[in-house]
């Protein structure tokens, strides 16, 4: 498997630009999810990495092949771009083997060709779990192995990079969840560099090893998930991956008196003044309780317990403030508190601050 490196690529759709000089670089072996809301420019992206759709600025290379400029678009089936699409659309005619092998030459070239195709198509049959399958026509397959045969067929021809464009969104729940993370497994072992689509930030943070967030076309971060997650590059980003409890404050010497008392934060993007008014933005986790006396007199605050919402292994939990606010805490679901206890809260880490402008 290859590099990938989009650099300053914007794409239009006539008057219409939906992707604005995205620089992006996937390591070989990498899996990166390319995770943003609906209508952010995500599928155009990807379609432009498979030569789907010109460039009008920047450039997309595949190890040292340069694929796209403005100008000059390989096309798709000389990329050595694998695709994995939405929904299996396997061909309905052909049986499992025959969609696998679609894409691998050698059906009317020598026996041998034809015996190493046959080959690769029962080891991606294997790979994918279907290997008793290979005679079966696409309508007797469920949601979940019609992808898995989607998959195989795009692995089938060795392509250089795969791209999975909303792979498990189709899915129901339960399925969803197994499935995609015995893709990623499979992808790691078969060290394939792959772009994965999604607009599920779960599915963004436990899968891959970077995280591009986009929005409006633009690119606005890129990390690992615990970058994206716990230093988000804006307030934006903050909010769109993963809960947030928000309160405005005021900054003096690294900290933000707020309803939760004077806590700890680090600025986000701006230098603020001592008495500038700002946003302080925590993940519902960082907050704890703190229930022993002693923790009276430490920072914090008082509040009362309003609402539980268990979901197994940790619970949601809706505190009141005396000072008048409401915050959001995380907790395991062990020994959780209830409704009414009376709790003194804490911030187990810095914050983030963000200009309130
Ligand atoms: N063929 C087209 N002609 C004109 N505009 C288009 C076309 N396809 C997409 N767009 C616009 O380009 C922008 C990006 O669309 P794109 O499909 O890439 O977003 P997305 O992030 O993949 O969204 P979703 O998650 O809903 O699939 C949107 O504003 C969309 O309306």
């Amino acid at each position: 498997m290859s590099t990938l490196a989009v650099e300053n690529a914007s794409v239009d759709y006539g008057s219409t630009t939906a992707v604005t000089d995205v620089s992006l670089a996937v390591n070989s072996g990498e899996l990166v999810a390319v995770l943003g809301p609906s209508g952010c420019g995500k599928t155009t992206l990807l379609l432009a990495i498979a030569g789907l759709l010109p460039l009008a600025t920047g450039s997309i290379r595949v190890g040292d092949r340069q694929l796209s400029t403005p100008g000059a678009t390989v096309p798709p089936e000389k990329r050595g771009i694998g695709w994995v699409p939405q929904e299996a659309s396997l061909f309905p005619h052909l049986s499992v083997a025959e969609n696998i092998g679609f894409a691998v030459p050698g059906g009317r070239a020598s026996r041998a060709a034809r015996q190493a195709r046959d080959a690769r198509i029962a080891e991606l049959a294997e790979l994918v779990g279907l290997g008793g399958f290979l005679g079966r026509a696409p309508n007797q397959l469920s949601g979940g192995q019609a992808q898995r045969v989607a998959l195989a067929r795009a692995l089938a021809p060795r392509p250089d990079v795969l791209l999975l464009d909303e792979p498990f969104a189709a899915l129901d729940t339960q399925l969803r969840v197994g499935l995609r993370r015995e893709v990623a497994e499979l992808l790691r072992e078969q060290g394939t560099t792959a772009l994965l689509v999604t607009h599920d930030q779960e599915e963004a943070l436990t899968l891959a090893d970077r995280v591009a967030v986009m929005r409006d076309g633009e690119l606005a971060q890129f990390g690992t998930p615990e970058e994206v997650y716990q230093q988000p590059a804006s307030d934006w980003v903050a909010r769109f991956v993963g809960d947030v409890v928000e309160l405005d404050g005021e900054w003096r010497h690294g900290r933000v008196t707020c309803a939760l008392g004077a806590v700890e934060a680090a600025a986000v993007g701006f230098t603020p003044r001592d008495g500038e008014r700002v946003r302080l933005m925590l993940r519902p986790e960082w907050i704890i309780p703190r229930p022993d006396m002693l923790a009276r007199a430490a920072a914090g605050a008082d509040a009362r317990v309003t609402g539980i919402s268990y979901a197994g292994h940790d619970a949601m939990l809706t505190c009141d403030l005396v000072t008048g606010s409401r915050v959001r805490m995380r907790l395991p679901a062990v020994e959780l508190p209830h409704v009414g206890d009376e709790l003194r809260l804490a911030v187990q880490r810095p914050g983030l601050a963000y200009s309130a402008a």
